[in-house]
């Protein structure tokens, strides 16, 4: 039973145009808990018609909002920012309810949610244009930097606030309007940051939450409306591309923040107690459900037995189990689908002769729980090589050489995030400049934070997000070339 202080999170209709409402042909949807199974709430499931009227209302509040002082747009979302921060145990109760992560990781991503208002509340108030030197004496030329107007957001089930802050809050601090389609499965914790934004103060319509099960359709409206000037996507490369097609009839500006298949290399110099504690972290965070996971782990084969030690060591203290319960360190994966994909990856592995030094299979455990699973005996031809696994199981190759290590951990079509240990400096500037991807943790598992530009390279995606990098992609330059200076 979901009990919360503040009730008023828990929302039954959708928010469009400043108003809750319910869908217009009155069909609902059903919200799980992915841990127990039960049934959490019906919501209206909003279609094309929805998302609509939320474009029509986001384009109407788009002249008013554009033209709100920086200085006030930012005052908006920090009290929107105070707001969630406030509600941070609901929130977290909340998340760990639709999407099955445990408490304490809620409680974190609430807050990782809440510093991206923040950061784009202070980031807002500092967009700047240039002055440029003119080859004519007779001209002057200035840039300005203008919001790039309506946007559409798609985010993913799997961390269902950040996902969406640090969409939601940049677009807002430059003065554009933005309507947001949720997950299916985590659609209450969007339609709560609606209901806290409304209090802190965004004008209606210019943050509308078009919430439903029908994906293709409201995908379809938004990709397909000239108003939309923007698209801002997290999920799979396979959906990205889809939604970069069908962007290309109306040429939208797009943000992709795809799949990724990260290795996590150790080599021979490195802290083994530290790249363990690293793994753990960036390894089974929301149950191996993230991109940046690690997803090929490459250790370097001096050090492989004691390093593999040190790991199902670490892994045996897991504890799997609800969400909501202290002390669980894994949820349950999101959904059935989600389960059945992580069982094929490993029993195909499992059937061509790798071996499970620790979990490996589902069996004896409730539902959609899966337990930590650590794969020795793996190469390249399995699935766990090339697949992104999407949940808590490891598979560990060996490597001999530096190079060698370089070229395996490129060996895919992805470029998110990768990781590696090492204390020799050379070594560190060689490997963090030969490998491919957008962001590099060395020494460190975990690397998200507001402050740092996220984002992939190659299949894995387009533009960055948080940092001071992450506000361009909603704002456009248009450059003023001023003539008849001369006198
Ligand atoms: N980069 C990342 O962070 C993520 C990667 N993934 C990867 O993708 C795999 C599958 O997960 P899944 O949830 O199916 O990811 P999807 O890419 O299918 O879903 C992400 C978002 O896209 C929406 N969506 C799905 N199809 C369409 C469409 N045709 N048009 C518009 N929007 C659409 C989903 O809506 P709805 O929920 O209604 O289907 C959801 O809001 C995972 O196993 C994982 O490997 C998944 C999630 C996040
Ligand atoms: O899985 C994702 O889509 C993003 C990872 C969350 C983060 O670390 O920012």
């Amino acid at each position: 039973m979901l009990t919360l202080s503040n009730p008023s999170l828990l929302r039954s209709q959708l928010y469009i145009n400043g108003e809750w409402v319910h869908a217009d042909n009155e069909t609902t949807f059903s919200v799980y808990n992915p841990a127990t199974r039960e049934k959490i709430i019906d919501l209206p499931n909003a279609g094309a018609t929805e998302a609509h009227r939320a474009i029509q209302a986001a384009d109407k509040a788009l002249a008013s909002w554009k033209q709100v002082v920086a200085k006030e747009r930012a005052t908006v979302l920090k009290r929107w920012f105070q707001l969630i921060m406030d509600n941070q145990e609901d929130l977290a109760r909340l998340m760990t309810a639709e999407q099955g992560k445990p408490l304490a990781e809620s409680r974190a991503e609430v807050a990782y949610g809440a510093s991206f208002v923040e950061w784009f509340a202070e980031e807002g108030r500092r967009v700047y244009g240039d002055t440029i030197a003119a080859n004519n004496p007779n001209q002057r030329i200035v840039t300005l930097k203008q919001p790039v107007g309506v946007v559409a957001a798609i985010t993913p089930w799997n961390f269902p606030i950040a996902m969406i802050t640090r969409k939601v809050a940049p677009a807002l601090a430059v003065g554009c309007t933005i309507v947001l389609k949720p997950a299916t499965e985590t659609p209450l914790c969007a339609l709560a940051l609606a209901k806290l934004g409304e209090e802190a103060g965004i004008p209606a319509g210019a943050f509308s939450v078009v919430a439903g099960n029908k994906a293709r359709e409201i995908g379809g409206a938004m990709t397909s409306s000239p108003t939309v000037r923007k698209l801002t996507f997290t999920g799979s490369t396979e959906i990205g591309k889809t939604l970069m097609e069908q962007c290309a009839g109306t040429i939208k500006k797009t943000s992709m923040e795809l799949g990724g298949n990260a290795p996590f290399i150790v080599f021979d110099d490195a802290d083994l107690d530290a790249a363990v504690q690293g793994l753990m972290a960036s390894k089974f965070r929301n149950a191996g459900q993230t991109c940046v996971c690690a997803n090929r782990i490459l250790v370097q084969e001096s050090v492989y037995d004691a390093f593999v030690d040190k790991f199902v060591t670490a892994v045996s203290a897991l504890k799997v189990g609800d969400g909501s319960t202290e002390g669980v360190t894994i949820g349950p994966l999101i959904n059935d689908d989600a389960y059945t994909k992580v069982s094929a990856i490993v029993r195909q592995a499992t059937n061509n002769g790798a071996e499970a030094l620790i979990g490996g299979s589902g069996k004896g455990l409730d539902k959609n729980f899966f337990p930590p699973t650590v794969l020795a005996n793996v190469d390249r031809s399995m699935d766990v090589y090339s697949e992104e696994i999407f949940g808590p199981v490891a598979p560990v190759f060996k490597f001999k050489t530096e190079e060698e290590a370089i070229r395996i951990g490129n060996d895919t079509p992805f470029g998110l995030s990768a990781y590696f240990y090492a204390r020799d400096i050379g070594r560190i500037w060689r490997v963090s400049e030969g490998l491919d991807y957008g962001i590099v943790g060395i020494n460190e598992g975990i690397i998200s934070t507001e402050v740092a530009p996220f984002g992939g390279v190659k299949e894995s995606g387009i533009g960055r997000e948080g940092s001071k990098y992450g506000i361009d992609d909603y704002l456009e330059i248009k450059y003023l070339c001023m003539g008849g200076v001369s006198q």
